[in-house]
């Protein structure tokens, strides 16, 4: 799927907190969305996925407007893993099984039961298929959480800090399981993030988001320590380690 965000703004209460943002996502392309806290980031991935309407501009689903999309189809083509998820008494193999929804007609399928152990074999949740989600530590949360999106098969892939929760190991997995995916099935995909080094690892471009603005549009190889300076107001430097771009702060 092509994702093209043209003009988009969107205001709670009045008052702009996403301004005049254009971009595109391509099918196989993952952007990643940095920026300081409160930048906006989370409600320009409401506006994409339907949550939020956008008060200006217009957001392109493979040229349909996503404003046009009943609920319904918005769900058969957009995943979106939140940044907080809910606690419920519902087991992980019944919350991820819920991705399947848009997709399921008169009952659940052999089909569907498939692809939900699939996905949580790939996330290692195999085992607490029948645990409740409220039993659950807060990185297991994220993880079934991304798999209930997979499960859904989007074709735009919408992830709000997807390894906030995570230890470093699973942080490091489950972005090659988004790369991976992303590459595999030629979704679309954007990801807000706060690790940089993250973003400059796996994304093939970063919008870096100030106070609701896109301040540029970047590939990895282009972000410069003057552009970071500017988005996060801290001197940093870049290094490059074992052949990528890696961010530290200044030395003082
Ligand atoms: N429901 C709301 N009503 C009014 N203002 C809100 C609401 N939700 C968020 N905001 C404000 O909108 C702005 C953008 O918030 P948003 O959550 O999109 O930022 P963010 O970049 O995702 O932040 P973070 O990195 O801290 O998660 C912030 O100033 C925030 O205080």
């Amino acid at each position: 799927m092509n994702v093209a965000v043209k003009n988009v703004s969107f205001a709670y209460n009045g008052s702009n907190v996403v301004s005049d943002i254009d971009f595109s996502c391509a099918s196989g392309e993952l952007v990643a969305l940095l920026g300081p806290n409160g930048a906006g980031k989370t409600s320009l991935l409401k506006c994409l996925n339907g949550i939020h309407h956008p008060n200006a501009g217009t957001i392109l689903l493979d040229d349909t407007s996503l404003a046009s999309l009943s609920a319904q189809a918005v769900a058969r083509q957009v995943g979106y893993v939140s940044q907080h998820t809910e606690t419920t008494p519902l087991s992980v193999f019944d919350a991820v099984l819920m991705g399947r929804k848009p997709h399921i007609r008169w009952r659940v399928s052999h089909q569907d039961t498939c692809i939900v152990d699939a996905a949580l074999k790939r996330l290692g949740l195999a085992s607490l298929r029948l645990r409740s989600l409220d039993q659950l530590s807060g990185g297991e949360l994220q993880k079934v959480a991304l798999a209930r999106a997979l499960v859904q098969e989007p074709h735009l892939l919408l992830l709000d800090e997807p390894i906030s929760a995570l230890d470093l190991k699973n942080q490091i997995e489950l972005l090659r399981l988004v790369r991976r995916v992303v590459d595999e099935h030629r979704i679309a995909a954007v990801m807000s993030l706060h690790d940089i080094n993250a973003a400059l690892r796996h994304a093939d471009r970063i919008l870096f988001l100030k106070q609701g603005q896109c301040l540029a549009l970047r590939a990895p190889q282009e972000i410069t320590a003057g552009l970071l300076e500017k988005v996060y107001d801290i001197p940093v430097e870049i290094h490059c380690l074992n052949g990528s771009p890696t961010v530290v702060p200044a030395r003082q």
